[in-house]
């Protein structure tokens, strides 16, 4: 509690997010939610038919979630304008993959403040995803 009476509450934004066992759920949900996407979809889509190149973006996908919530460093994968690059990705697009960060969040109780957190990390890589 705070001098204006506001709870505070002091978690790590990787604790509230339920460690790597929460946004392991979370990212599933997400990529789950993106195959089903209008707007990004078939960018998805052909990773249904390899199972290992999928189960490798999400580990990544994860990886990098954790480490950017504060949580234990390992993230393997490539950097995000390398991992990006070519795709000719636009800002639609880049708006439809958050909504359906933000929706699966919700879906996994995160409350608002933990959502908009997680909203200004992802809005500060816009630039190295968007049409890199
Ligand atoms: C919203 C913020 C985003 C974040 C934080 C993010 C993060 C990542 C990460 C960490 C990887 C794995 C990299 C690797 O395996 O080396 C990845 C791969 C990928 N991302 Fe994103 N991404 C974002 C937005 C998007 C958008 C908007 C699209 C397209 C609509 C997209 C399409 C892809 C695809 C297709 C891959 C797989 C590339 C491959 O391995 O062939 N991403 N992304």
């Amino acid at each position: 509690m705070n001098s204006l009476g506001k709870e505070i509450n002091t978690a790590t934004l990787f604790e509230r997010l339920g460690a790597t066992e929460g946004v392991r759920q979370l990212v599933d949900g997400v990529i789950d939610a993106h195959m089903l996407n209008p707007e990004i979809k078939a960018r998805f889509l052909p990773y249904q038919d390899d199972a290992d190149h999928l189960a490798g973006i999400k580990k990544h996908v994860c990886d990098f979630f954790v480490l950017g919530a504060g949580g234990p460093d390992r993230y393997e994968g490539r950097s995000m304008p390398e991992a990006h690059r070519g795709m000719n990705i636009n800002a639609a697009e880049f708006l439809a993959a958050t909504d359906d960060i933000l929706d699966t969040m919700e879906q996994h109780g995160h409350d608002a403040a933990t959502r908009n957190e997680v909203l200004a990390i992802v809005y500060s890589l816009k630039d190295e995803i968007i049409r890199v």
